[in-house]
């Protein structure tokens, strides 16, 4: 009977996905069908392949998170995400992350960045609404403490006008290290927190949570997206130990624990992510190109999908789900599906926003618009 069960919805997966997908997780179905049906594979080699990998079904989960384009639905459904992230160095970023949730199919996608990165974001994208909200120490370098205390108070003022609205904050890409900016950026934290919003925390965001963990410890809304550097001095600072890459999925699945349940991503050849009990790998092949800002398209991804996750789990009342880490599992198979398909049309001059132009072309060949 439950042999039966497994054929009848093996199959059903199998014909619902696109001729021209072909996953692990796939051929693993189509292995399981086989072997339920009586072909010549053996059992217990069969169980062995299946239990000896975390590797997560990154278009099954695609397919489930991402909503059907519904008429009835109005602007501002689909998602509604805020970057936070910007500053003189750095403009690429933040829009990197930012236009990535708009070509995922979010409906509205906020900047909060410093005043010298706004004209330069807006510049790049009309569709971004961009809030030059942010200080730099060398802004306010001739205020009184009293004043600065007071520019503090209006950047958090600016961003409490907004909170509740968003579905998803990103904070970090572009955010740079000024002190008196990532001190701002404490308190937008806290506030999202108090809200309930959820956040992807990236780059910058990572190096002021590494030295402040309280901002993100036992928030279950809370997503970190380390690249190697980042996870290294995440591992050292709470673990206080070098990397283990022996012993990989246990190291990261006891950081996430030691940091009260937060979802990790740790970004690399493959991703792996944890909320400190579960560990799911992504590793569909990407490009073999390494251009910066792939991250940031990763973090604007993770803001959406987590939120159509977040949308489903309420909408069908289903507990088991964890949407953050189906948000990491989606955002994470995407940009490696785009990432793939830009090499074949650009290779060795792929840049990041090709990469951003294939997010549709990728997300559409796995659960086609209509
Ligand atoms: N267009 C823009 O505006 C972009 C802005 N960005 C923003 O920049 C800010 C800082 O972020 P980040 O990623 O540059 O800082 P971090 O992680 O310290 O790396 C620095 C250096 O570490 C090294 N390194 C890297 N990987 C390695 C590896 N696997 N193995 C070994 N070494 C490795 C490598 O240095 P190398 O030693 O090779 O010179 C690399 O250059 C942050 O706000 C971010 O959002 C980016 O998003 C990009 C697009
Ligand atoms: N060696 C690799 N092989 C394949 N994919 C990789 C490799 N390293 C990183 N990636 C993928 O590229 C994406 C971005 O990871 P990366 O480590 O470049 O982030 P980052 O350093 O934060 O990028 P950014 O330049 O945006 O800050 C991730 O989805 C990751 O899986
Ligand atoms: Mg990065």
């Amino acid at each position: 009977m439950l042999a039966k069960h497994c054929v009848i919805s093996a199959l059903g997966r199998l014909t619902s996905h696109s001729p021209s997908s072909s996953s692990t997780v796939l051929r693993r179905q189509l292995i399981l069908v086989r072997a339920l049906c009586g072909s010549k594979i053996h059992r217990p080699k069969l169980i062995r392949a299946m239990s000896s990998s975390s590797e997560a079904d990154a278009e099954s989960v695609l397919r489930t998170v991402t909503p059907s384009l519904d008429p009835k639905r109005h602007k501002g459904q689909a998602g509604k995400i805020a970057v936070i992230g910007g500053c003189r160095e750095y403009t690429g970023a933040p829009y990197f992350a930012a236009i990535s949730a708009l070509k995922i199919g979010a409906d509205l996608s906020h900047v909060f960045c410093t005043k010298d990165a706004a004209p330069v974001i807006k510049s790049y994208s009309p569709e971004l609404i961009v809030h030059p909200v942010l200080e730099e120490s060398y802004s306010i370098s001739q205020l009184s403490e009293e004043d600065k205390r007071k520019v503090q108070e209006k950047v958090i003022g600016e961003v409490d006008k907004w909170m509740q609205r968003f579905d998803c904050l990103v904070i970090g890409p572009g955010l740079g290290r000024d002190p008196f900016l990532l001190e701002c950026v404490s308190k937008i934290m806290v506030l999202a927190k108090k809200f309930n919003v959820p956040f992807v925390v990236d780059g910058d965001g990572l190096f002021l949570v590494t030295n402040s963990i309280d901002l993100v410890d036992s928030y279950p809304l809370a997503v970190l997206t380390p690249n190697v550097n980042e996870y290294k001095r995440l591992v050292q600072k709470v673990l206080n130990c070098e990397v283990d890459e022996q012993n990989a999925e246990d190291q990261l699945r006891s950081l996430a624990k030691q940091i009260g349940g937060v979802t990790i991503l740790r970004k690399g050849k493959s991703d792996l992510i944890s909320n400190g009990e579960t560990v799911k790998s992504v590793s569909i092949y990407g490009s073999p190109r390494r251009c910066g800002g792939q991250g940031d398209i990763l973090s604007g991804g993770v803001a959406v999908f987590l939120s159509w996750a977040q949308q489903l789990k309420s909408d069908t009342e289903s507990p088991s789900e964890n949407p953050a880490i189906l948000g990491c599992i989606a955002a994470s198979g995407l940009l490696r599906k785009a990432a793939s398909l830009a090499f074949t049309k650009h290779k060795r001059s792929t840049l990041t926003s090709d990469i951003i132009e294939c997010l549709g072309e990728s997300l559409e060949d796995i659960c086609p618009a209509s």
